[in-house]
C-alpha cells in the first residue's frame, strides 16, 4: 500500500498544495564575491584536508587553539607597506570600533599568548584552522578567504624550532601522497638582509619596508624594484649589492660574501644540518631571494614551492622574534607557519592525486509501509547504538526509489522492516553488494 511518493517538497493529500510563502525578491543564491560554499564533495575534501592538518599537529605534540575571526584593526595595522595590510577586510562597527577579519592567525596567536602571560610554560607550541580573510579588488578574480593551518613554536630561539616546524610540513605532504620531486621549500634568512644592509648603514626601521619591497621580485618588474628601494632610502650602490647577495642560491658562496662567523650563515648551517637529522634534506634547498611577505620575521624564512613553478607559494613561515614585544608583551622568540587550503587542493588536482571520497553509510532502513515507520525508528536506533551509520527512509517510498537511493549513498545493508517479520521479531536484511538476503532477529542486529 504505497503512494505514488510525491515529489520533493510537494504536499499531496486532504491540505492541499501548501501555501507558498510571498516572494518578496529573487535572492542571488551564490555566495558573496570572493567567498566559497563547501557543498559535501568539497567538504569532504576539505575535512580530509583539515583530518590531516590535525592528525600531523598531533603527532608534533600541538594543541589547538582558536580565536575570533573578526579582531580589532590594531593588531594588522603595519607601517611596511605589506599587501596584507592594504587587502585589510577592515569596517567600523556599531560600537565605532575599528574591526577588521583577521587577514592571517599569526598575530591573534602572539595575542593570546601574551593574554595569557606568566601562566603559560613555555615553549608553547600550538596549532590553529581558521578562515582568512583579504578584500582584494575584484578586479584581478581572486578569492577573499580561504582557510589556514598554522603551528607556531613560542619561547624557543634556537634553529631547531624552525627545523621541526619544517619537519611537520614534510610530514604533512607524505601523508597526502605529495613527494620531494613534485615540492621543495626554500630556505633563507632575513639576517642575510640585514648583514647586507648594516653594511650601508642603512636604518633599521627601513628593513621592514625593505623586505617587503625585496618580496616583490619575483612579481614586479627589477626595476621598479630598484625605484622602490631608492625611494625607501637605499643607497643605489646598497641596492645593487642588496640584487646581487639575494640572487645567490648557495650556502658556500652566501658564506664567500657575508663570511662564517654572521648568525645568518651559522644559523642556515644549523638548519641545513638539522635536516639531515630529520631526514628532509632532499626537500630544502638555500633560495636568498626568499624573504616573505610580512614585515614581523627576523630570521629564517621558507616557502614551500611546486617545482613545476606552475603555482603559487604553498605554504610559508618563518621566524618573528619581535612580534611579541611590538604588541607590548614580552621579548619572547617565535617562529611558525601558515599553509593555505586552496593552492595545495590545485597542487592535488595538477598531480591527478585528490583523494576519492564519497558518502557511505552501513545500512539504510526502510518499512514496508507507513504504519511500520515507528518500528524502522526503533531499527535505525538499535543499529545507530551499535555505532553503525543508518540512512533512515523518512517516509513511505516505493522500493525502486529506495534502492535508488541505496546504491547512491553507497549503503552496504538494506534493512527491511515489513509487517509479517515484524510479528516474530524479525527484519529483512539485504547485502547490496552480493544481493544475498536473509531474516534476522531484532537482538542479533549488528
Ligand atoms: N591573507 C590572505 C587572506 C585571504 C586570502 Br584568499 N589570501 C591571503
Amino acid at each position: 500500500a504505497r503512494d505514488n511518493g510525491g515529489g520533493a517538497g510537494g504536499r499531496s493529500g486532504a491540505l492541499g498544495p501548501a501555501p507558498v510563502a510571498e516572494v518578496i525578491q529573487k535572492i542571488d543564491v551564490n555566495p558573496p564575491k570572493g567567498t566559497r560554499d563547501f557543498s559535501p564533495d568539497e567538504m569532504r575534501l576539505r575535512n580530509w584536508l583539515f583530518h590531516n592538518f590535525r592528525e600531523v599537529s598531533r603527532l608534533f605534540g600541538f594543541e589547538e587553539v582558536d580565536f575570533p575571526v573578526l579582531e580589532s584593526e590594531a593588531l594588522f595595522v603595519r607601517k611596511a607597506g605589506e599587501e596584507i595590510k592594504d587587502q585589510l577586510y577592515c569596517f567600523e562597527d556599531r560600537g565605532n570600533r575599528r574591526v577588521a577579519l583577521r587577514p592571517e592567525l599569526t598575530p591573534s596567536l602572539a595575542r593570546l599568548v601574551i593574554q595569557k602571560g606568566k601562566s603559560l610554560s613555555l615553549p608553547v607550541k600550538w596549532f590553529a584552522i581558521g578562515q582568512c580573510w583579504r578584500y582584494e579588488r575584484m578586479t584581478r578574480g581572486r578569492r577573499r578567504e580561504h582557510y589556514q593551518w598554522n603551528m607556531d613554536i613560542i619561547g624557543v630561539p634556537d634553529v631547531m624550532a624552525e627545523a621541526e616546524l619544517i619537519s611537520s610540513i614534510v610530514t604533512f605532504f607524505k601523508r597526502i601522497g605529495i613527494t620531494a620531486s613534485d615540492v621543495g621549500f626554500k630556505v633563507s634568512s632575513r639576517k642575510v638582509l640585514q648583514e647586507v644592509l648594516s653594511r650601508y648603514s642603512i636604518r633599521e626601521d627601513l628593513f621592514g619596508k625593505v623586505c617587503i619591497i625585496i618580496d616583490k621580485i619575483e612579481k614586479i618588474p627589477l626595476n621598479d624594484i630598484k625605484e622602490e628601494l631608492k625611494a625607501a632610502g637605499v643607497s643605489t650602490e646598497a641596492v645593487e649589492q642588496l640584487l646581487q647577495v639575494l640572487s645567490i642560491k648557495s650556502l658556500t658562496e652566501l658564506e664567500e660574501i657575508l663570511g662564517d662567523a654572521g648568525e645568518a650563515v651559522v644559523e642556515l648551517k644549523q638548519l641545513f644540518s638539522l635536516a639531515e637529522k630529520f631526514g628532509y634534506s632532499e626537500w630544502i634547498q638555500f633560495d636568498a631571494s626568499i624573504v616573505r611577505g610580512l614585515a614581523y620575521y627576523t630570521g629564517i624564512v621558507f616557502e614551500g614551492f611546486d617545482r613545476d613553478g606552475k603555482l603559487r607559494a604553498i605554504c610559508g613561515g618563518g621566524r618573528y622574534d619581535r612580534l611579541l614585544s611590538t604588541f607590548g608583551g614580552d621579548d619572547i622568540p617565535a617562529c611558525g607557519f601558515g599553509f593555505g587550503d586552496a593552492v595545495i587542493v590545485e597542487l592535488l588536482k595538477e598531480k591527478g592525486r585528490l583523494p576519492a571520497l564519497s558518502l557511505q553509510v552501513d545500512n539504510i532502513v526502510c518499512a514496508l509501509d507507513h504504519d511500520l515507520q515507528g518500528p524502522a525508528a526503533t531499527v535505525a536506533t538499535i543499529l545507530r547504538e551499535k555505532g553503525q551509520t543508518v540512512d533512515l527512509v523518512l517516509e513511505n517510498k516505493p522500493l525502486k526509489w529506495v534502492f535508488k537511493r541505496a546504491a547512491r549513498i553507497n549503503a552496504e545493508r538494506l534493512i527491511l522492516v515489513g509487517s509479517a517479520e515484524w510479528q516474530r521479531g524479525m527484519v529483512g536484511v539485504k547485502i547490496l553488494s552480493s544481493g544475498e538476503q536473509h531474516e534476522i532477529k531484532l537482538d542479533e542486529l549488528e
